[in-house]
Protein backbone atom coordinates (compact mmCIF):
# COMPACT_ATOMS: atom_id res chain seq x y z
CA UNK A 1 0.00 0.00 0.00
CA UNK A 2 1.42 3.38 -0.63
CA UNK A 3 0.11 6.92 -1.36
CA UNK A 4 0.56 6.61 -4.85
CA UNK A 5 1.36 9.71 -7.19
CA UNK A 6 0.37 10.19 -10.26
CA UNK A 7 2.42 9.99 -13.37
CA UNK A 8 1.72 11.84 -16.85
CA UNK A 9 2.91 8.69 -18.75
CA UNK A 10 5.55 6.03 -19.31
CA UNK A 11 9.10 7.58 -19.21
CA UNK A 12 10.96 7.27 -22.59
CA UNK A 13 13.98 9.87 -22.09
CA UNK A 14 16.96 8.54 -20.35
CA UNK A 15 18.44 10.99 -18.10
CA UNK A 16 21.50 13.08 -18.47
CA UNK A 17 22.40 12.56 -15.18
CA UNK A 18 25.84 10.55 -15.12
CA UNK A 19 24.88 8.85 -11.79
CA UNK A 20 24.92 4.86 -10.81
CA UNK A 21 22.56 2.21 -10.51
CA UNK A 22 24.70 -0.39 -8.04
CA UNK A 23 26.18 0.65 -4.67
CA UNK A 24 29.80 1.06 -3.44
CA UNK A 25 30.94 2.65 -6.27
CA UNK A 26 30.95 5.79 -4.05
CA UNK A 27 28.58 7.73 -7.09
CA UNK A 28 24.89 8.27 -6.01
CA UNK A 29 22.76 5.94 -7.48
CA UNK A 30 19.43 6.49 -9.24
CA UNK A 31 16.13 5.81 -7.17
CA UNK A 32 14.07 3.18 -8.78
CA UNK A 33 10.35 3.47 -8.47
CA UNK A 34 10.08 0.50 -6.10
CA UNK A 35 11.99 2.89 -3.37
CA UNK A 36 9.56 3.75 -0.75
CA UNK A 37 9.71 4.48 3.05
CA UNK A 38 6.71 3.41 5.65
CA UNK A 39 4.32 6.26 6.60
CA UNK A 40 3.68 5.42 10.41
CA UNK A 41 6.58 3.92 12.57
CA UNK A 42 4.75 2.99 15.63
CA UNK A 43 5.37 -0.52 16.66
CA UNK A 44 1.18 -0.46 16.81
CA UNK A 45 0.96 0.36 13.29
CA UNK A 46 4.12 -2.52 12.56
CA UNK A 47 2.04 -5.11 14.47
CA UNK A 48 -1.63 -4.30 12.99
CA UNK A 49 -0.26 -5.14 9.59
CA UNK A 50 1.71 -8.60 11.05
CA UNK A 51 -1.79 -9.39 12.87
CA UNK A 52 -3.94 -8.36 9.18
CA UNK A 53 -0.81 -9.49 6.94
CA UNK A 54 -0.88 -6.27 4.63
CA UNK A 55 1.71 -4.04 3.33
CA UNK A 56 2.33 -0.87 5.46
CA UNK A 57 1.04 2.79 3.86
CA UNK A 58 4.32 3.84 2.42
CA UNK A 59 5.58 6.97 0.61
CA UNK A 60 7.33 7.33 -2.22
CA UNK A 61 11.30 8.51 -2.30
CA UNK A 62 12.18 11.35 -3.52
CA UNK A 63 15.47 11.53 -6.12
CA UNK A 64 16.44 11.63 -9.79
CA UNK A 65 15.02 8.98 -12.07
CA UNK A 66 17.01 7.19 -14.62
CA UNK A 67 13.69 7.72 -16.83
CA UNK A 68 12.53 10.82 -17.70
CA UNK A 69 9.16 11.49 -19.13
CA UNK A 70 10.34 14.89 -20.53
CA UNK A 71 12.51 15.37 -23.00
CA UNK A 72 15.06 17.57 -21.02
CA UNK A 73 16.33 19.29 -25.14
CA UNK A 74 12.54 20.05 -25.37
CA UNK A 75 11.06 21.18 -22.23
CA UNK A 76 9.75 24.27 -20.97
CA UNK A 77 9.26 25.17 -17.12
CA UNK A 78 7.96 27.65 -14.98
CA UNK A 79 7.35 28.93 -11.49
CA UNK A 80 4.93 30.53 -9.38
CA UNK A 81 4.71 31.68 -5.73
CA UNK A 82 1.38 32.67 -4.17
CA UNK A 83 0.06 33.71 -0.71
CA UNK A 84 1.71 34.78 2.18
CA UNK A 85 5.67 35.63 1.95
CA UNK A 86 8.05 33.19 3.68
CA UNK A 87 11.88 32.98 4.10
CA UNK A 88 13.18 30.97 1.69
CA UNK A 89 11.40 31.29 -1.13
CA UNK A 90 14.19 32.55 -3.32
CA UNK A 91 16.27 29.67 -2.68
CA UNK A 92 13.65 27.39 -3.74
CA UNK A 93 13.15 30.22 -7.54
CA UNK A 94 17.15 29.80 -7.08
CA UNK A 95 17.43 26.03 -6.43
CA UNK A 96 14.92 24.56 -9.55
CA UNK A 97 16.35 27.10 -12.05
CA UNK A 98 19.73 25.56 -11.03
CA UNK A 99 18.86 22.22 -11.16
CA UNK A 100 16.90 22.76 -14.31
CA UNK A 101 19.50 24.13 -16.45
CA UNK A 102 23.03 22.73 -14.88
CA UNK A 103 21.27 19.25 -14.29
CA UNK A 104 18.62 18.64 -17.00
CA UNK A 105 19.91 21.65 -19.42
CA UNK A 106 16.56 23.02 -19.90
CA UNK A 107 17.05 26.64 -21.00
CA UNK A 108 13.68 27.87 -21.12
CA UNK A 109 12.35 28.26 -17.40
CA UNK A 110 9.51 30.65 -16.78
CA UNK A 111 8.92 33.03 -13.84
CA UNK A 112 5.17 34.14 -13.36
CA UNK A 113 4.93 37.28 -11.74
CA UNK A 114 2.24 37.86 -9.01
CA UNK A 115 1.15 34.32 -7.97
CA UNK A 116 -1.55 33.02 -9.94
CA UNK A 117 -2.75 36.34 -10.86
CA UNK A 118 0.08 35.75 -13.50
CA UNK A 119 -1.57 33.13 -15.53
CA UNK A 120 -4.33 35.18 -16.23
CA UNK A 121 -3.25 37.32 -19.32
CA UNK A 122 -5.58 39.53 -19.13
CA UNK A 123 -3.37 40.90 -15.65
CA UNK A 124 -0.89 41.97 -18.35
CA UNK A 125 1.76 40.52 -16.37
CA UNK A 126 3.90 38.67 -19.11
CA UNK A 127 7.08 36.26 -17.66
CA UNK A 128 9.73 36.57 -16.71
CA UNK A 129 12.92 34.96 -18.21
CA UNK A 130 14.72 33.28 -15.53
CA UNK A 131 18.35 32.13 -16.14
CA UNK A 132 21.08 31.18 -13.42
CA UNK A 133 22.60 34.49 -13.76
CA UNK A 134 18.93 36.41 -13.02
CA UNK A 135 18.63 34.31 -9.73
CA UNK A 136 22.19 33.36 -8.57
CA UNK A 137 22.40 35.90 -5.83
CA UNK A 138 18.45 36.15 -5.25
CA UNK A 139 18.33 33.86 -1.84
CA UNK A 140 20.73 36.25 0.04
CA UNK A 141 16.85 38.56 0.20
CA UNK A 142 13.58 37.63 1.70
CA UNK A 143 10.44 37.97 0.13
CA UNK A 144 9.92 36.48 -3.19
CA UNK A 145 11.95 38.24 -6.71
CA UNK A 146 8.93 36.95 -7.97
CA UNK A 147 6.01 38.70 -6.70
CA UNK A 148 2.89 36.61 -4.89
CA UNK A 149 -0.85 37.23 -4.29
CA UNK A 150 -3.87 36.26 -2.95
CA UNK A 151 -7.29 35.65 -4.68
CA UNK A 152 -8.83 33.17 -6.57
CA UNK A 153 -8.29 32.89 -10.62
CA UNK A 154 -10.29 30.74 -13.39
CA UNK A 155 -8.49 27.50 -13.04
CA UNK A 156 -9.17 26.60 -17.03
CA UNK A 157 -7.75 30.02 -17.92
CA UNK A 158 -4.89 29.06 -16.00
CA UNK A 159 -4.66 25.76 -18.34
CA UNK A 160 -4.80 27.60 -21.33
CA UNK A 161 -1.95 30.32 -20.82
CA UNK A 162 0.21 27.15 -19.55
CA UNK A 163 -0.56 25.35 -23.11
CA UNK A 164 -0.70 28.59 -25.16
CA UNK A 165 2.75 29.35 -23.94
CA UNK A 166 4.11 25.63 -24.63
CA UNK A 167 5.11 25.27 -20.69
CA UNK A 168 5.25 21.45 -19.80
CA UNK A 169 5.67 21.54 -15.83
CA UNK A 170 4.79 24.39 -13.32
CA UNK A 171 6.47 24.74 -10.21
CA UNK A 172 3.93 26.41 -7.30
CA UNK A 173 5.45 27.48 -4.03
CA UNK A 174 3.23 28.52 -1.38
CA UNK A 175 1.01 27.16 1.67
CA UNK A 176 -2.63 25.11 1.47
CA UNK A 177 -4.44 27.46 -1.05
CA UNK A 178 -1.36 27.68 -3.52
CA UNK A 179 -1.21 23.49 -3.02
CA UNK A 180 -4.87 23.43 -3.22
CA UNK A 181 -5.05 25.55 -6.44
CA UNK A 182 -1.88 23.48 -8.42
CA UNK A 183 -4.13 20.55 -7.69
CA UNK A 184 -7.06 22.21 -8.90
CA UNK A 185 -4.46 23.08 -12.14
CA UNK A 186 -3.80 19.30 -12.54
CA UNK A 187 -7.19 18.08 -12.67
CA UNK A 188 -8.07 20.47 -15.49
CA UNK A 189 -4.45 19.29 -17.33
CA UNK A 190 -5.75 15.73 -16.74
CA UNK A 191 -9.28 16.39 -18.05
CA UNK A 192 -8.06 18.03 -21.15
CA UNK A 193 -5.46 15.18 -21.86
CA UNK A 194 -2.55 17.59 -22.02
CA UNK A 195 0.80 16.15 -21.08
CA UNK A 196 1.55 19.13 -18.19
CA UNK A 197 3.06 18.42 -14.90
CA UNK A 198 2.23 20.12 -11.84
CA UNK A 199 4.21 20.35 -8.97
CA UNK A 200 3.63 22.00 -5.22
CA UNK A 201 6.98 22.52 -2.48
CA UNK A 202 4.78 23.81 0.79
CA UNK A 203 5.54 27.32 1.89
CA UNK A 204 4.35 28.65 5.21
CA UNK A 205 5.83 29.87 8.20
CA UNK A 206 2.75 28.59 9.90
CA UNK A 207 3.75 24.88 9.74
CA UNK A 208 0.52 23.98 9.40
CA UNK A 209 0.48 21.69 6.07
CA UNK A 210 -0.27 18.07 7.09
CA UNK A 211 1.49 15.29 6.68
CA UNK A 212 5.02 16.57 6.44
CA UNK A 213 7.24 17.00 8.77
CA UNK A 214 7.79 21.15 8.33
CA UNK A 215 7.12 23.56 6.16
CA UNK A 216 10.38 25.45 4.66
CA UNK A 217 10.75 29.33 6.22
CA UNK A 218 9.24 28.26 9.35
CA UNK A 219 12.41 27.10 11.09
CA UNK A 220 13.55 30.97 9.85
CA UNK A 221 10.10 32.27 11.00
CA UNK A 222 11.03 31.22 15.12
CA UNK A 223 14.05 31.80 14.54
CA UNK A 224 13.91 35.66 13.89
CA UNK A 225 11.04 35.75 16.60
CA UNK A 226 13.87 34.13 19.34
CA UNK A 227 15.64 37.37 19.49
CA UNK A 228 12.29 39.68 19.78
CA UNK A 229 11.04 37.26 22.67
CA UNK A 230 14.78 37.53 24.03
CA UNK A 231 14.50 41.53 24.15
CA UNK A 232 11.07 41.42 25.58
CA UNK A 233 12.15 39.54 28.71
CA UNK A 234 14.73 42.20 29.14
CA UNK A 235 11.33 44.73 29.15
CA UNK A 236 9.24 42.91 31.20
CA UNK A 237 12.26 41.99 33.62
CA UNK A 238 13.45 45.83 34.05
CA UNK A 239 9.83 46.82 35.58
CA UNK A 240 8.11 45.73 38.74
CA UNK A 241 5.44 43.52 37.83
CA UNK A 242 6.49 44.36 34.27
CA UNK A 243 4.41 42.45 32.06
CA UNK A 244 5.62 41.89 28.09
CA UNK A 245 3.04 40.64 25.28
CA UNK A 246 3.99 39.10 21.85
CA UNK A 247 1.69 38.69 18.95
CA UNK A 248 3.54 36.31 16.55
CA UNK A 249 1.95 34.86 13.24
CA UNK A 250 0.06 32.23 13.17
CA UNK A 251 -3.96 31.91 12.08
CA UNK A 252 -4.87 28.71 12.97
CA UNK A 253 -1.81 26.48 14.27
CA UNK A 254 0.36 27.92 16.86
CA UNK A 255 3.67 26.34 16.25
CA UNK A 256 5.61 29.55 15.55
CA UNK A 257 4.65 30.56 19.01
CA UNK A 258 4.99 27.66 20.66
CA UNK A 259 8.71 26.68 18.78
CA UNK A 260 10.10 30.17 19.52
CA UNK A 261 8.90 30.19 23.10
CA UNK A 262 11.08 27.13 23.52
CA UNK A 263 14.02 27.96 21.17
CA UNK A 264 14.21 31.56 23.72
CA UNK A 265 13.32 30.01 26.98
CA UNK A 266 12.61 34.03 28.57
CA UNK A 267 8.41 32.75 27.91
CA UNK A 268 5.74 32.18 30.86
CA UNK A 269 2.87 32.22 28.74
CA UNK A 270 1.92 30.64 25.54
CA UNK A 271 -1.74 30.96 24.18
CA UNK A 272 -2.35 28.93 20.88
CA UNK A 273 -5.57 28.81 18.54
CA UNK A 274 -5.22 25.04 19.38
CA UNK A 275 -6.25 25.71 22.97
CA UNK A 276 -9.55 27.15 24.77
CA UNK A 277 -8.38 29.46 27.66
CA UNK A 278 -10.54 31.48 29.63
CA UNK A 279 -9.87 34.73 31.33
CA UNK A 280 -11.53 34.83 34.64
CA UNK A 281 -11.92 32.84 37.42
CA UNK A 282 -10.26 29.64 38.63
CA UNK A 283 -7.61 28.08 36.00
CA UNK A 284 -8.23 31.51 34.37
CA UNK A 285 -5.76 33.77 32.49
CA UNK A 286 -5.63 36.21 35.06
CA UNK A 287 -5.23 33.29 37.82
CA UNK A 288 -2.17 32.11 36.41
CA UNK A 289 -0.55 35.62 35.63
CA UNK A 290 -1.41 37.01 39.11
CA UNK A 291 0.36 33.95 40.68
CA UNK A 292 3.80 34.36 38.20
CA UNK A 293 4.11 37.84 39.17
CA UNK A 294 3.43 37.39 42.49
CA UNK A 295 6.39 34.75 42.58
CA UNK A 296 9.21 36.77 39.91
CA UNK A 297 7.75 40.13 39.51
CA UNK A 298 7.73 39.97 35.89
CA UNK A 299 6.02 37.77 32.92
CA UNK A 300 6.41 37.39 29.21
CA UNK A 301 3.68 36.41 27.52
CA UNK A 302 3.35 34.93 23.88
CA UNK A 303 0.04 34.99 21.47
CA UNK A 304 -0.61 33.55 18.61
CA UNK A 305 -2.60 35.68 16.19
CA UNK A 306 -5.51 32.88 15.86
CA UNK A 307 -5.50 32.23 20.02
CA UNK A 308 -8.37 33.39 22.02
CA UNK A 309 -10.94 34.31 18.89
CA UNK A 310 -13.56 32.44 21.11
CA UNK A 311 -13.25 35.61 23.68
CA UNK A 312 -14.80 38.08 21.38
CA UNK A 313 -18.21 38.95 20.73
CA UNK A 314 -19.14 37.13 17.31
CA UNK A 315 -19.14 39.88 14.74
CA UNK A 316 -19.43 39.04 10.68
CA UNK A 317 -16.14 36.84 9.62
CA UNK A 318 -13.87 38.93 7.49
CA UNK A 319 -12.08 36.78 5.18
CA UNK A 320 -8.59 37.85 2.40
CA UNK A 321 -9.24 37.98 -1.25
CA UNK A 322 -8.37 33.96 -0.94
CA UNK A 323 -11.26 32.86 1.66
CA UNK A 324 -9.17 32.85 4.80
CA UNK A 325 -10.74 34.11 7.89
CA UNK A 326 -9.19 37.48 9.21
CA UNK A 327 -8.96 36.62 12.88
CA UNK A 328 -9.17 39.45 15.70
CA UNK A 329 -6.50 41.15 17.38
CA UNK A 330 -5.94 39.16 20.09
CA UNK A 331 -2.74 41.01 21.19
CA UNK A 332 -4.32 44.21 21.55
CA UNK A 333 -7.37 42.57 22.96
CA UNK A 334 -5.17 41.03 26.01
CA UNK A 335 -2.80 44.29 26.17
CA UNK A 336 -6.49 46.17 27.17
CA UNK A 337 -7.62 43.51 29.41
CA UNK A 338 -4.60 42.88 31.45
CA UNK A 339 -4.65 46.74 31.92
CA UNK A 340 -8.28 46.70 33.15
CA UNK A 341 -8.11 43.61 35.40
CA UNK A 342 -4.77 44.98 36.99
CA UNK A 343 -6.11 48.75 37.57
CA UNK A 344 -5.41 48.40 40.89
CA UNK A 345 -2.16 46.95 40.75
CA UNK A 346 0.84 48.69 39.45
CA UNK A 347 1.97 46.87 36.19
CA UNK A 348 3.73 47.89 33.29
CA UNK A 349 2.28 46.36 30.00
CA UNK A 350 4.94 46.29 27.10
CA UNK A 351 2.80 45.11 23.70
CA UNK A 352 5.48 44.33 20.83
CA UNK A 353 3.66 43.17 18.02
CA UNK A 354 6.72 41.84 15.16
CA UNK A 355 4.05 40.89 12.13
CA UNK A 356 5.41 40.90 9.28
CA UNK A 357 8.95 41.47 10.31
CA UNK A 358 9.36 37.34 11.43
CA UNK A 359 8.53 36.19 7.54
CA UNK A 360 10.20 38.92 5.27
CA UNK A 361 13.58 37.90 6.62
CA UNK A 362 16.23 35.80 4.25
CA UNK A 363 16.10 31.82 5.30
CA UNK A 364 18.44 31.54 8.01
CA UNK A 365 21.16 27.99 7.19
CA UNK A 366 19.07 25.19 8.24
CA UNK A 367 16.25 26.73 5.87
CA UNK A 368 18.69 27.32 3.04
CA UNK A 369 20.00 23.63 3.07
CA UNK A 370 16.11 22.43 3.30
CA UNK A 371 14.96 25.02 0.46
CA UNK A 372 17.90 23.47 -2.08
CA UNK A 373 17.24 20.34 -1.45
CA UNK A 374 13.29 20.84 -1.70
CA UNK A 375 14.00 22.42 -5.12
CA UNK A 376 16.35 19.98 -6.67
CA UNK A 377 14.10 16.54 -5.46
CA UNK A 378 10.74 18.73 -7.38
CA UNK A 379 13.12 19.22 -10.48
CA UNK A 380 13.88 14.94 -10.12
CA UNK A 381 10.24 14.42 -10.00
CA UNK A 382 8.56 16.67 -12.46
CA UNK A 383 11.02 15.31 -15.10
CA UNK A 384 10.07 11.68 -14.30
CA UNK A 385 6.43 12.57 -14.98
CA UNK A 386 5.42 12.84 -12.06
CA UNK A 387 2.48 15.15 -11.27
CA UNK A 388 0.18 16.78 -8.53
CA UNK A 389 2.94 15.56 -5.85
CA UNK A 390 4.64 18.09 -2.96
CA UNK A 391 7.74 17.50 -2.29
CA UNK A 392 8.40 17.32 1.10
CA UNK A 393 10.57 15.47 4.18
CA UNK A 394 8.89 12.88 6.21
CA UNK A 395 10.12 10.97 9.16
CA UNK A 396 13.18 13.18 7.89
CA UNK A 397 13.44 11.35 4.82
CA UNK A 398 12.74 13.40 1.65
CA UNK A 399 9.83 11.72 -0.37
CA UNK A 400 6.85 12.77 -3.08
CA UNK A 401 3.28 12.84 -1.81
CA UNK A 402 0.27 13.42 -3.49
CA UNK A 403 -0.96 16.96 -2.99
CA UNK A 404 -4.29 15.75 -2.35
CA UNK A 405 -3.37 14.21 1.22
CA UNK A 406 -1.71 17.23 2.47
CA UNK A 407 -4.48 19.15 1.94
CA UNK A 408 -6.89 17.24 3.74
CA UNK A 409 -6.66 19.41 6.82
CA UNK A 410 -4.47 21.38 8.76
CA UNK A 411 -1.55 20.44 10.92
CA UNK A 412 -2.05 21.79 14.51
CA UNK A 413 -0.56 21.09 18.07
CA UNK A 414 -1.72 17.87 19.67
CA UNK A 415 -2.27 19.03 22.87
CA UNK A 416 -1.74 15.93 24.48
CA UNK A 417 1.98 15.64 22.38
CA UNK A 418 5.29 15.97 23.56
CA UNK A 419 5.76 18.87 21.83
CA UNK A 420 3.29 20.85 23.72
CA UNK A 421 4.41 19.48 26.67
CA UNK A 422 7.96 19.97 26.31
CA UNK A 423 6.11 24.06 25.86
CA UNK A 424 4.80 23.69 29.06
CA UNK A 425 8.03 22.17 30.66
CA UNK A 426 9.34 25.27 29.53
CA UNK A 427 7.55 28.16 30.43
CA UNK A 428 6.11 26.60 33.60
CA UNK A 429 2.59 26.98 32.07
CA UNK A 430 -0.14 24.85 34.19
CA UNK A 431 -1.83 22.04 32.26
CA UNK A 432 -5.27 23.46 33.16
CA UNK A 433 -4.58 26.91 31.51
CA UNK A 434 -6.63 25.95 28.19
N1 LIG B 1 -9.26 25.30 -3.80
C1 LIG B 1 -8.57 26.17 -4.55
N2 LIG B 1 -8.62 26.07 -5.91
C2 LIG B 1 -7.95 26.94 -6.69
N3 LIG B 1 -7.16 27.93 -6.21
C3 LIG B 1 -7.07 28.08 -4.87
C4 LIG B 1 -7.77 27.21 -3.98
N4 LIG B 1 -7.49 27.61 -2.72
C5 LIG B 1 -6.66 28.68 -2.83
N5 LIG B 1 -6.40 28.95 -4.11
C6 LIG B 1 -5.53 30.03 -4.61
O1 LIG B 1 -4.19 29.85 -4.16
C7 LIG B 1 -3.56 31.11 -3.97
C8 LIG B 1 -2.89 31.15 -2.63
O2 LIG B 1 -3.82 30.86 -1.58
P1 LIG B 1 -3.74 31.58 -0.17
O3 LIG B 1 -3.83 33.07 -0.36
O4 LIG B 1 -4.72 30.94 0.72
O5 LIG B 1 -2.25 31.34 0.32
P2 LIG B 1 -1.52 30.02 0.77
O6 LIG B 1 -0.93 29.37 -0.40
O7 LIG B 1 -2.44 29.20 1.62
O8 LIG B 1 -0.35 30.63 1.64
P3 LIG B 1 -0.43 31.18 3.15
O9 LIG B 1 0.12 30.10 3.99
O10 LIG B 1 0.44 32.36 3.12
O11 LIG B 1 -1.85 31.52 3.45
C9 LIG B 1 -4.64 32.17 -4.14
O12 LIG B 1 -4.49 32.78 -5.40
C10 LIG B 1 -5.94 31.37 -4.04
O13 LIG B 1 -7.01 31.95 -4.77
O1 LIG C 1 -1.55 39.76 5.73
P1 LIG C 1 -1.31 38.67 4.74
O2 LIG C 1 -0.15 38.90 3.87
O3 LIG C 1 -2.50 38.34 3.93
O4 LIG C 1 -0.95 37.36 5.56
C1 LIG C 1 -1.15 37.09 6.90
C2 LIG C 1 -1.15 35.60 7.14
O5 LIG C 1 -0.15 34.96 6.43
C3 LIG C 1 0.56 34.06 7.26
O6 LIG C 1 1.80 34.64 7.53
C4 LIG C 1 0.76 32.72 6.54
O7 LIG C 1 1.49 32.95 5.37
C5 LIG C 1 -0.27 33.90 8.51
O8 LIG C 1 0.48 33.62 9.66
C6 LIG C 1 -0.96 35.22 8.58
O9 LIG C 1 -2.22 35.07 9.18
MG1 LIG D 1 -3.04 29.22 3.62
Amino acid sequence: MEFQNRNLGIPKFKSPLQLSTVRGDKIFNFVGEEEKFVFDLSNDNYTQCLEKGVEPLCLEKAGPRQDLFFDPSNTTAAIVTCGGLCPGINNVIRGIVMALHYFYGIKRILGVPYGYEGLNPAMGHGFVDLTPNKVKDIHLFGGTFLGSSRGAQDVSLMVNTLAENKIDILFAIGGDGTLKGVDAIGEEIAKQGLDIGVVGIPKTIDNDIDIIDKSFGFETSFDVAGSILRDAHNEAAGAYNGIAIIKLMGRDSGFIAASAALAMPVVNLVLIPEMEFHLEGPNGFFEVLEQRLSEKRHAVIVVAEGAGQHLFEKKDVVKDASGNVQHQDIGLFLKDRIKEHFKDTSVTIKYIDPSYIIRSAPANSSDSVYCSRLAYHAVHGAMAGKTRFVVSKVNNQYVYVPISQVTQKRKKIDLESEFWFSVLQSTGQPFHLG
